[in-house]
């Protein structure tokens, strides 16, 4: 019997945050490195249900870096990155949407399916949702097919999520020509999470969220201010793939969303642990 109450008692340890959150939008953005298995899919569109079924309006923004980089390998392509973005030439922006969209995506639609959510996947195209310009970085680098967003359109977001659905996009835009780029899916979920005035953006990734030396996996950062990203961007102490993130959770910030989480989506239960008890285990950045 105690133990019987110990497991109502923890699902009241919920109950204030089940309120607050009720009707609330949460972005997550799943990262390629935190899809590791099929066990693990299941586990986190699992969660993302719960969040359903309480009440909580979940948005998936997935990436895929592996699975393109597996693709590419497969068809004897080679690609590579310039500071973090895949350099993408028509036939690479090829094979980066049907891995997307054609695999990825359709993947995680079908896991979040099991699980028991009105599961619908988008990408760029549908509805205008993700306008997009070719990418510069202030130098003469040609990125080729690597887009930046123009505009969101979160009208089809909004129409599936008052009918009940849980939208699944696809990092690929089209710019008014009709041209498809690629995208890093942590620069699409910032923006997402912007336009929809989200409560919370969540990025799911493979650390334990902000370490203070990124070599050192028990340094995770609890909770940090934009003003202190900045300084650590400076010193070079946030590099690489954690860029993007931290520049998601800065327009998302920047944009009225209260709250930013990074957390590692491998972790089993992260979402639920992050969002439904006091003790957070990633990092919230506010
Ligand atoms: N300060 C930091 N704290 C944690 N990770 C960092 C930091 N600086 C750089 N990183 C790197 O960022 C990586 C996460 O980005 P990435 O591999 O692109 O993930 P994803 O596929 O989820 O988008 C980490 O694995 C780590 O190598
Ligand atoms: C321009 C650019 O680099 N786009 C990424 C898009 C996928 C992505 O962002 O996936 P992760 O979240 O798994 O890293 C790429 O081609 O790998």
């Amino acid at each position: 019997m105690k133990d019987l109450i110990e497991r109502a008692d923890n699902l009241i340890e919920a109950l204030p945050y089940i309120q607050k959150f009720q009707g609330k939008i949460m972005v997550i953005k799943y990262g390629g490195n935190a899809m590791v298995n099929g066990e693990m899919l299941a586990s986190v569109l699992k969660d993302i249900a719960l969040l359903k079924y309480v009440g909580i309006k979940p948005v998936m923004v997935h990436g895929g870096g592996p699975a393109i980089s597996e693709s590419l390998d497969r068809l004897g392509l080679e690609s590579y990155f310039h500071k973090g973005l895949r350099v993408t030439d028509q036939e690479t922006m090829a094979v980066v949407r049907e891995t997307l969209v054609g695999q990825v995506n359709t993947r995680i639609v079908d896991y979040a399916g099991l699980a028991g959510t009105k599961a619908v996947g988008l990408s760029g195209s549908d509805g205008s949702l993700i306008v997009a310009r070719k990418y510069f970085d202030g130098t003469d680098f040609d990125y080729g097919y690597v887009g930046e967003v123009d505009r969101i359109n979160p009208v089809i977001i909004e129409t599936m999520l008052t009918a009940g659905y849980f939208p699944i996009i696809a990092p690929v835009g089209v710019d008014q020509s009709g041209n498809s780029y690629n995208i890093n899916s942590d620069l699409v979920a910032g923006e997402i999470a912007a336009a929809l005035k989200a409560e919370k953006l969540i990025v799911l990734t493979n650390t334990d969220g902000i370490l203070a030396d990124k070599n050192d996996p028990e340094s995770r950062i609890s909770r940090l201010k934009l003003p202190e990203i900045e300084e650590m961007i400076t010193s070079g102490r946030i590099a690489g793939g954690m860029l993007p993130k931290v520049k998601a959770c800065k327009t998302a910030l920047q944009n009225q969303v209260n709250r930013t989480h990074i957390l590692d989506g491998r972790q089993e239960h992260a979402l639920l642990l992050e969002i439904f008890t006091a003790h957070g285990i990633g990092t919230m950045i506010n």
